[in-house]
This record gives C-alpha cells, sequence and structure tokens, in this order.
C-alpha cells in the first residue's frame, strides 16, 4: 500500500500506507514499485518525495512475514530502481526510519528529517542482517567505522547525530513533508552523480584487516556465540573490498545463512514477546486493556540502600517527583551523595528530571501518589514500613514493595487498601536494568496492576506482570537452577567447569561468577531464614538432606569460612584483593571440594559439559513449567522475556521455554526423566505434569501452549 499524489509543481508524492509503522510487506512494496514506476512515466514529474504516514517513515521489513514464503517485489531490486532512476527522489523522514526502512531511504538520493526522527538499522537484534543494500550503501555514506557500529549494535540513532554522521542531509523542526517538497523542487533536474551511493567508494581506516579483525574480537565477546553480528561485520568488511555488485553478493549469501536460522527465531520471538507481555492479563481478569492506569506525578522512594537508589534516579529521569527517605541523617546524606553522584553521572544528553527532596520524616508523604518501599529484604521489617506507610500515606496512595520474593499479600494485609499493594520486583542496578517483575496478590486491583506496569513502561523497562508466590516467577526458576551447579560439584565439577558450559551457552557469567559477584552471603541469610543452615536446623539432621531432599551445604561452608565473594577477595575464585573484579579458579576450592567429597564418601567423577547444561537448564526449564502451571506466569513469553531481560540468558537462544521447544520438548522430558532416576532426591528432576501434557499433545509450537496450559489448569 502506497499512495500517489501529483503536488503542483512538478513533484509526485508517494506515501507508505501500512500503520502502525508501515513496515514493508508485500502490499506495501508492490505499491512502491508501481507508484514509482508511475512517477518515471510521467513526463510532467521532475522530482519525487517518498514518505510515510501516521508520523512515521518506516519501521523496515514486516517481521511478520518472515516466518513464511516470501512473495511481491524483493526489496533489493526495489531500492535498487529508486536509486538508479534519473529523477531525484528525497526520502522525507518523521518518526521511524528504520531497518528496510533506513535502507529505503538509502536508496533515495536525499534524506530529510524531522529533528525528533530515529533512524537505525537494528536487523542484528532480529539475528539478521541489512540485506537490501544496507550494509554496502551506510559505509559508502558514513565510512566503514561508523557504519560498522551502527550495523554490529542496531542502535537508534537520533536526527540529530544521524546529520552529523552524514546519514541525512537536513533536518526541519516543523513540517517535514513541506520542507521535502520544496527541496525536491529546489534540486529538481540536477545531475544525480554521487548521490547514488551505490557509486562511492567508502573511507576505510587504514589498517582495514586488523580493523575487520578487532570488530569481529569485540562483537564476540559481546554476544557470546551470536551469529549475526558476526555476519554484519563480514558484510561490512565486503563493502570495503568488493566493488558494490559483488558486495551485494556477499551481502546475500550471509543474508541466507542468517534468515532461517534457529538464532533469527529466537531473536524475533524475542521481539514479539516483548510486546506481547505488555498485553498483561490476571487470572482475576484484570487486563491491559479495560484497567486504566493512574497518572503518577509524585512518588516516594523508602530506604537508599543501593535498590532504592537505583529506583530514586530511575523515577527522576521519568520526570517524577521524588521523596527519598531513610530512617536517620546519617543513611540519609549517605543515600543523598549516591543519588546525586548517580544523577550527575548520567546528566549528560538526558532531558529534565522531575524534583527531589530528602527526608527522615514519613509525614513527608502525605502528597504522593506512589511508594516504592525497597527497605532491607526481611517480610518484619516490611511489614512494619507498611503499616506506617498505611497510617500516614492519602488512602488512595498505591503501594508497592521492591522485593525479590517475599510474600506481597501478607504487606498488602498490614494496610487499610490491600488493593493497593503490589510488588514491584527491580533488578540492580535499578536505573540500568530493563526488567520489572510486577507482582499482583489476590487482592491487588486492575487499576494497581495497571498502574505499576505503566510506570514501568514510562521509567523504560519492559515490565511483566506475575502472579504472588516465593521468589515471584525469575528468582523461583532460579532455585533449582543454583541447586544443581552445587551437586555437580559434589559429584566432581569444579566451579571453573560449570562456568565454563554456561558461559558458552550463552550467559555473559557463569553461575559461580554471578554469586561472587552479587555476594554469597545474600543467599545465605535466606537459607538461615527457611531453617535450611544454621542453628534452626534439627540437631543430628545430615548436613546433605533438608526437608526429605537432597541439600548441598556448600556455599554455606564457604560463607562460615568468610568467602562472600568478590567483596572478600575470595568466594568460588579467587581474586587479587576485596573489590577486585578478575577470577581466577582457586586451588584451595578445588582442595576444599576434594576433602568435603571424601568426608561425604562421594566418588568424584568427570561430568561432561554436557550434563552440566542439562541438569542446570533442564532443571530451571521444569520450575518454568510449574510457574505455567500454577498460573504464576500467563504464558512461556513472560518467562521468557524475564529471563532474557533480568537474568542475562542469552537472547539469541529466545530464553528458556523457548529453548525448551527449541531442542525439543520430547528431548527436554527423556533426559529429565534420566536424571530423575540417577538422582530421585531431588524433586525438581522430576518432569512436571504440563511438560508431560505438551508431549503429549504432540510438541506444539510454543504459541500455542497457552492452549495445553488453560487445560491443564483447568484439570488441577
Ligand atoms: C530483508 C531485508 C533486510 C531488512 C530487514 C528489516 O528491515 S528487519 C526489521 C527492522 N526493523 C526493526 O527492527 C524495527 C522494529 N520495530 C521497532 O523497533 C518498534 O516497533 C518501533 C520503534 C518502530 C515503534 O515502537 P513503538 O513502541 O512505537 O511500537 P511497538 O514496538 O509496540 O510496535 C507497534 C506495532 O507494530 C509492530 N511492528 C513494529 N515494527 C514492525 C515490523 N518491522 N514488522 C512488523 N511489525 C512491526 C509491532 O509488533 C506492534 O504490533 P502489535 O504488538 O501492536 O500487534
Amino acid at each position: 500500500m502506497a499512495r500517489y499524489v501529483r503536488i503542483p509543481g512538478s513533484i509526485a508524492l508517494i506515501t507508505l500506507a501500512n500503520p502502525p509503522v508501515n513496515a514493508l510487506s508485500a502490499a506495501v512494496r508492490r505499491g512502491i514499485t508501481e507508484t514509482l514506476s508511475r512517477a518515471i512515466a510521467d513526463p510532467e514529474v521532475k522530482a519525487v518525495v517518498l514518505c510515510g504516514e501516521n508520523g512515521n517513515f518506516c519501521g523496515g521489513a514486516d517481521i511478520k512475514e518472515f516466518a513464511g514464503p516470501m512473495s511481491g517485489p524483493g526489496l533489493v531490486p526495489m531500492i535498487d530502481a529508486i536509486e538508479a532512476g534519473e529523477k531525484p527522489v528525497v526520502a522525507a523522514i518523521e518518526g521511524v526510519a528504520l531497518g528496510g526502512g533506513l535502507e529505503l531511504a538509502l536508496g533515495c538520493h536525499y534524506r530529510i528529517a524531522h529533528c525528533k526522527a530515529r533512524v537505525g538499522l537494528p536487523e542484528v537484534t532480529l539475528g539478521l542482517l541489512p540485506a537490501a543494500g544496507g550494509t554496502q550503501r551506510l559505509p559508502r555514506l558514513i565510512g566503514l567505522s561508523a557504519a560498522l557500529d551502527l550495523i554490529t549494535t542496531g542502535r537508534h540513532v537520533s536526527a540529530q547525530e544521524a546529520l552529523q554522521l552524514g546519514i541525512v542531509d537536513r533536518l526541519t523542526e516543523g513540517d517535514t513533508l513541506g520542507v521535502a517538497v520544496e527541496f525536491a523542487q529546489s534540486i529538481a533536474g540536477q545531475p544525480l552523480g554521487s548521490r547514488r551511493l551505490s557509486t562511492r567508494t567508502p573511507a576505510c581506516p587504514a589498517d582495514l584487516d586488523s580493523f575487520l579483525q578487532g570488530a569481529l574480537v569485540q562483537v564476540r565477546r559481546r554476544a557470546r556465540g551470536a551469529m549475526a553480528p558476526e555476519a554484519c561485520v563480514r558484510a561490512v568488511g565486503a563493502a570495503a573490498t568488493l566493488p558494490y555488485s559483488q558486495g551485494m553478493q556477499r551481502e546475500q549469501e550471509l543474508m541466507a545463512s542468517l534468515f532461517r536460522s534457529a538464532q533469527a527465531r529466537a531473536l524475533q520471538y524475542c521481539f514479539f514477546s516483548q510486546r506481547l507481555v505488555g498485553r498483561w492479563s490476571t487470572p482475576s481478569g484484570a487486563r491491559w486493556d479495560s484497567a486504566e492506569p493512574r497518572p503518577i506525578r509524585r512518588a516516594a522512594v523508602i530506604g537508599l540502600g543501593t535498590m532504592g537508589r537505583g529506583i530514586a534516579v530511575s523515577l527522576l529521569q521519568a520526570g517524577i517527583a521524588v521523596v527519598a527517605v531513610e530512617t536517620d541523617e546519617q543513611q540519609l546524606e549517605a543515600g543523598r551523595r549516591a543519588v546525586t553522584a548517580l544523577l550527575e553521572r548520567r546528566a549528560q544528553g538526558r532531558g529534565s528530571e522531575g524534583p527531589l527532596r530528602f527526608t527522615t520524616d514519613l509525614q513527608q508523604l502525605r502528597q504522593v501518589e506512589l511508594v516504592i518501599e525497597a527497605v532491607f529484604e526481611d517480610l518484619a521489617v516490611k511489614k512494619q514500613v507498611f503499616r506506617q506507610l498505611s497510617a500516614v500515606c492519602p488512602a488512595d496512595t498505591l503501594l508497592c514493595t521492591n522485593t525479590s520474593g517475599l510474600d506481597v499479600e501478607q504487606l498488602a494485609a498490614c494496610t487499610r487498601s490491600p488493593e493497593l499493594v503490589v510488588g514491584t520486583h527491580f533488578f540492580g542496578p535499578a536505573h540500568v536494568m530493563k526488567l520489572l517483575e510486577v507482582v499482583y496478590g489476590p487482592r491487588s486491583s486492575p487499576v494497581a496492576v495497571a498502574t505499576a506496569m505503566h510506570l514501568g513502561k514510562r521509567l523504560g523497562k519492559v515490565s511483566v506482570a506475575v502472579g504472588n508466590c516465593p521468589g515471584f516467577v525469575g528468582n523461583r526458576m532460579l532455585k533449582p537452577y543454583l541447586e544443581q551447579a552445587h551437586f555437580l560439584l559434589e559429584e566432581g565439577a569444579a566451579p571453573e567447569q560449570v562456568d565454563q558450559a554456561l558461559e558458552e551457552f550463552g550467559f555473559a557469567m557463569g553461575v559461580f561468577r554471578v554469586a561472587d559477584l552479587s555476594g554469597l552471603d545474600v543467599g545465605w541469610r535466606v537459607r538461615k531464614e527457611a531453617g535450611l543452615t544454621g542453628p534452626g536446623v534439627a540437631p543430628g539432621e545430615s548436613p546433605r538432606r533438608r526437608q526429605g531432599r537432597r541439600y548441598s551445604p556448600l556455599p554455606d561452608l564457604l560463607c562460615e569460612q568468610g568467602r562472600l565473594g568478590q567483596k572478600t577477595g575470595r568466594g568460588w575464585y579467587l581474586y587479587e584483593g576485596p573489590g577486585a573484579r578478575e577470577a581466577r579458579p582457586d586451588p584451595w576450592t578445588h582442595s576444599f571440594l576434594q576433602q568435603y567429597r571424601q568426608q561425604h564418601g562421594l566418588q568424584p567423577r568427570a561430568v561432561p559439559q554436557q550434563e552440566v547444561l542439562e541438569r542446570c537448564l533442564y532443571a530451571l526449564i521444569n520450575e518454568g513449567f510449574r510457574v505455567l502451571e500454577d498460573g504464576i506466569a500467563t504464558g512461556p513469553e513472560d518467562i521468557d522475556i524475564i529471563y532474557v531481560f533480568g537474568y542475562g540468558w542469552p537472547r539469541h537462544r529466545g530464553g528458556p521455554m523457548f529453548h525448551a521447544g527449541a531442542v525439543g520438548l520430547a528431548t527436554v522430558l527423556d533426559r529429565l526423566e534420566h536424571y530423575h532416576h540417577a538422582h530421585p532426591d531431588i524433586p525438581n528432576l522430576q518432569p512436571s505434569a504440563l511438560l508431560r501434557r505438551l508431549v503429549a499433545s504432540g510438541n506444539p509450537p510454543i504459541q500455542k501452549w497457552r492452549e495445553v496450559i488453560r487445560r491443564v489448569r483447568s484439570q488441577l
């Protein structure tokens, strides 16, 4: 769909019409091809302006079409025809020009953008490369180095940066179309020459080989095991070394290796899942499209520890006024310094922040519409805070708790308006991490959930609505994963071996390196409170059994030795000193594990890498199925988005539930049965009912799981 209008002054206006983002579907490509031929054939037309309906130039190729057979005119010949034409074509860019949309604009001879527009080639984030000439034209326009940065990161570039880089020729603050039409009139009839980017020679760094080699190393480090970034480097490299037509051929070959790959499928699944989780619903019938969020202008943050500081910064940057509360002047002063420093560090280039006030006086909360409590992770302390909040805040204030797994309903029960209490589980650092788990309790009202979800969006986060259970979705699933890692050490593996397997799978850091980074004492405290270790353990209980199931005391023993991770300079690994970051395998840990095994009569064995992966990941996935059975997450997409955005699950593997589908549910079931048979005292390895049901239903695609889930839930 593309509209054609002749405007006085010999200009043809072609408007892409496929809202909301004018994706280049087959119909749009056909429309452009036909209208362009019409403009070329019309002797009255001296120049063409190409624009998009609805304030958006073009969001790129239609991603929904990728799964099926391609039909209609190809993008490449269409863009080539624009460039080769004798009549100048001016792209009038409003909103976005992304992916194929920018490639289309690069085929035009001039680009005029509104100052609020954004451009970019984000194909790499979908497991692809800009294969409509983007890898060949962009380097010829802005040089190899800048093009490589844009193409391998997929980042969106502001109109101002686009102008500086030379991607666009001119910016306008006003009527983009009017400016573009006037401009088109002014250049009609001029020779096009080097305005055809394919005819240019790209500016390249002096030592091209080592530059490209360095780029490969960098992209491999950034996304371990991801294919698309490497292919992008190779395609851009071809622009430097080959003539345009051969470069295009190389671009097509590299695209062919990606287009139907499992990684591309996983990344495109993530794209759609990220949008799907915004269309949330709860078992009580609250829904994204019927619950109206409340506007939030003034908020309070209680507790200025690491999380509270990040949350305050996040709120301020979204333009929300914040009252930051601490218990005493000393803590308040420390919080003030930390928040101010964070704000200063992030200030450059950002918009205006909401006003900020610090206080130790809860009475100052009489005006706020929302409170986020971020005090110490202790139920009794939090209950006390909620009682106080309920007494001082207006009755209609939304009260949120930032907890990583405590019972939201117990906190709600301490307030006058339990329907206005929800969990907002931020991930640290809260002003950086993109995930927000919004936890609804049995009494949380639709408005409360909608307001928290909407707030997350305003803070630039991906918010996922989840039910209330210990650990919610993310941490609940993490528990069996961590447990398996500890059991594997007991059975003969070393921490670095487990980590290596997970890092080769694609995690930025293995489980033990993460534990050292976040501090082993966090889990230790939780286990002590749960009576799994410390004075709460019944006398005479075996150290390797708790509550009738296998237990590993290994992390407790490390904590008892004062090995708390990076902060003490030693944990599972050894560090240069307290606070140092480079993990080195520690002979102490090896001999400690050896002694431990001897003491408990455990015969160490060589644990294959595949077993490390299967036991850690399938235990986590199995818990994911239970989360779905229990209705804590609505669909597999919710879990996958939580893991990709909050737990470092490699995005090109789609998330744990997607991964299970990709491996094959029957295989996951088979391996879990195998491991459960070998370790009957680990209940987490016992395959869940839902997994069995899905396998029995013929391994449906992940998009169809919800139907099976509904059936299983109705029978439970
Ligand atoms: C083959 C040659 C190589 C070329 C490859 C490419 O071009 S690859 C493409 C390279 N391009 C990209 O990677 C850009 C991808 N898109 C984006 O980054 C953002 O959508 C945005 C910044 C354009 C708008 O953000 P926003 O927050 O304002 O809005 P929103 O994100 O909520 O989207 C609204 C609706 O539009 C839908 N939809 C959007 N784009 C596409 C599409 N291309 N296709 C289909 N659908 C698309 C989206 O699913 C959603 O649908 P829903 O859920 O309502 O049914």
